[in-house]
């Protein structure tokens, strides 16, 4: 399936045989400690389920773009983003100012407008927006399907994430009981050659080089090739799409947890199909207040603590304003 990108077969585990999770987080480790990335196979997760999400955002994405600006993306960073309203600055890899050429929509847990979070405006606890049922029938409905799908997939691994960190089976249950997600929708048209540089192969990056924020991003395969990852030694290899699995990777929360022992993968896109291509990438991450520290087992003698305790909420405003342009006080330099 993949020389470069382990695969884990999760199928062994969720059967419950004796000693399948030691095992799986063993692959793990070696995944995080090698590349940074790997597949998920035996999920449990419909092959339907998810063609008929890709086939949402396609819908979403074609309707008129003032359905699409009525929904703009706000200070919780759900909603509508239009296409170039981000560039990637927060990391030193980015070696551009240039905005990405992709438009999206944000969506986070389904919030009632009565949630004491949403009463009291808490950042990134706000309600999603969604189109109007007429517009697009059965939207909304087959999108918090999804998010269920990938919320209850995401759980699944967290035993499998503490046996790779040597940790009780349940030691991130807690955690992410009420975990903060992100369903990203993208939309990446056909990449343009831009006149003024060597950005992208002399193309405008669909997503500059960039790592995630997330503890764990659930990436559903493409049809459509565009994603390269940056190995270890610093080559960039075409990420393979092999049908049926997940593309799982972590961000800078999962490096936080592990006191930087596990990789956070630079990865890119540039989308030379020539046709339209679009994602749907899910981030998850620990609750909004949840103190958020290297791990003890993660932390010796030779790996002393590299990180402060912070949360969710304080570390995605800090996130936000460098590289969002809704978001954004003033333009910051790269960190
Ligand atoms: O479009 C893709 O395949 C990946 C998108 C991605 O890396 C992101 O949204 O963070
Ligand atoms: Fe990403």
């Amino acid at each position: 399936m993949s020389d470069i990108i382990p695969v884990l077969d999760l199928a062994p585990f969720l059967a419950g045989r004796a000693g399948a999770r030691e095992a799986l987080g063993a692959e793990l480790r070696r995944a995080f400690t090698d590349v940074g990335f790997y597949f998920v196979v035996g999920h449990g997760v419909p092959q339907d389920l998810v063609d008929a999400t890709f086939e949402e955002v396609r819908r979403f994405h074609a309707l008129p773009l003032a359905a699409k600006t009525a929904l703009a993306i706000d200070r919780h960073n759900i909603g509508y983003m239009p296409m170039r309203g981000a560039t990637t600055r927060f990391n030193a890899l980015s070696t551009t100012q240039r905005p990405n050429a992709n438009e999206a929509i944000f969506f986070k847990r389904e919030l009632a407008a009565d949630h004491p979070d949403v009463v009291a405006g808490v950042r990134f606890r706000g309600r999603n927006h969604w189109p109007d049922e007429a517009a697009l029938p059965g939207f909304r409905a087959a999108i918090l399907t999804y998010c269920d799908a990938m919320e209850g997939l995401g759980r699944r691994l967290l035993p499998v994430y503490a046996a790779a960190m040597e940790l009780p089976a349940d030691w991130f249950d807690a955690a992410f009981a009420d975990a903060m997600f992100t369903l990203r929708m993208s939309h990446y048209p056909p990449s343009e050659p831009i006149p003024d540089g060597p950005i992208g192969d002399g193309q405008e990056w669909g997503l500059a080089p960039h790592t995630d924020t997330s503890f764990l991003t659930l990436l559903a395969q493409n049809r459509i090739p565009g994603l390269s990852l940056r190995l270890p030694g610093g080559e960039w290899v075409d990420a393979p799409a092999p049908p049926g699995a997940f593309l799982v990777n972590g961000g800078n929360m999962l490096r936080l947890w592990t006191n930087d022992r596990f990789l956070a993968t630079p990865h890119r896109v540039l989308n030379r199909s020539g046709g339209e291509r679009y994602a749907i990438p899910f981030f998850m991450d620990a609750a909004h207040d949840w103190p958020i520290e290297p791990v003890p087992t993660m932390v010796d003698d030779a790996h002393p603590r590299r990180h402060a305790t912070t949360t969710y909420g304080a570390f995605m405003e800090t996130y936000q304003k460098s590289n969002f342009h809704h978001a954004m006080e003033k333009p910051t330099a790269a960190v």
